[in-house]
């Protein structure tokens, strides 16, 4: 897996150019500061974990850019120009699709009609072959394991589910694609199967951005991982120089907390190679950071670069 560039000189061998940054996103629900300052960059051809405790800000974050919560305040870019995102459609427009975790399927239909449910292919009236050779398309895009489009949905496996509706959230042609938890509640083949589809997404040149509580997936398939806190952002890490600890340390903005001592009791590793990574933007004070051993989290500018 290759580290994510930081500086400007190296922008040029990045993967993917820029297309979605935020900046200084906040919003807040009455009282409660649900997200404060964010920035985040996200590039063609790269997977962006999302990571952060319960309540950390994800899910709001996601609706920002979804379309379905409007910042208060904060800049958002898209493919390099400054957007206003007021509505799922003004997302879709642009081309930000977001897959959630309920995955929002139709059980008795089979995968055609989920696909087309609600934009069918009508020149003059529903263009059923159409719409299957569409499906197919998507569906190779993906390697998609499914045996037959006209399957209902009730008779997939968990991971074929998510392979539907994440062939569904092609249709627009997006350029960045959010996924919501895909391996949740996924046992272990199914939960390869998905990660396959998400270096697909990849490999197809989109930008990937995929919220997960699960820090095996994230070390597996991502290649940058921003971790929120108390919605602020805590660190952004390439997946290449980051350990599980120092992830989880980010998370719960210490690194002397009983989740990091299991974790590092199971990976016995010298405190110098493995220090605490969290860059404790919301100024607790509670999470260590050592300029010399630190794993390097992305300044927000590098982020960009
Ligand atoms: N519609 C809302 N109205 C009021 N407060 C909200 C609303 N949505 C989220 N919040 C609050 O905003 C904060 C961030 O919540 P959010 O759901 O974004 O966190 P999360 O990281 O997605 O958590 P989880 O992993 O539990 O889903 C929390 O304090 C939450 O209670």
């Amino acid at each position: 897996m290759t580290a994510q560039v930081t500086t400007p000189a190296a922008t040029a061998a990045h993967e993917g150019a820029e297309v979605l940054a935020l900046e200084g996103v906040t919003k807040h629900f009455g009282a409660v500061a649900a997200l404060t300052d964010i920035d985040l960059t996200v590039h063609r051809g790269e997977v962006l974990a999302l990571v952060g405790d319960n309540g950390a800000g994800k899910s709001t974050l996601v609706k920002v850019l979804a379309g379905v919560h409007s910042a208060d305040s904060g800049t958002i870019t898209f493919e390099g120009r400054p957007v206003r995102i007021t509505s799922p459609a003004d997302a879709q427009e642009l081309g930000i699709a977001t897959v959630y975790q309920d995955l929002a399927l139709c059980e008795n239909l089979n995968v055609v009609e989920n696909l087309f449910l609600g934009r069918e292919l009508r020149p003059g009236r529903l263009d059923e072959v159409g719409m299957e050779i569409k499906a197919w398309e998507l569906l190779r895009q993906l390697s998609a394991k499914i045996p037959t489009v006209r399957i209902p949905i009730a008779s997939l496996s968990g991971g074929q589910r998510q392979t539907v509706a994440i062939a569904r959230s092609l249709l627009g042609d997006p350029k960045v694609i959010i996924l919501d938890e895909p391996t949740a509640a996924l046992g272990v083949a199914q939960t390869a199967e998905v990660l396959n589809l998400v270096e697909r997404l990849r490999e197809n040149g989109h930008g990937v951005v995929m919220i997960s509580h699960n820090m095996a997936d994230v070390l597996a398939v991502a290649d940058t991982v921003a971790v929120l806190r108390l919605g602020r952002n805590n660190g952004v890490f390439r997946v290449a120089d980051v350990s599980a600890e120092d992830i989880i340390a980010a998370i719960t903005g210490a690194t002397d907390n009983a989740v990091t001592q299991r974790a590092s009791k199971r990976t016995p590793t010298a405190p110098a190679d493995h220090p605490a990574s969290a860059s404790s933007a919301d100024g607790d004070g509670d999470a260590a950071t050592s300029p010399e051993t630190d794993p390097t989290p992305m300044t927000n500018e590098e982020t960009r670069a």
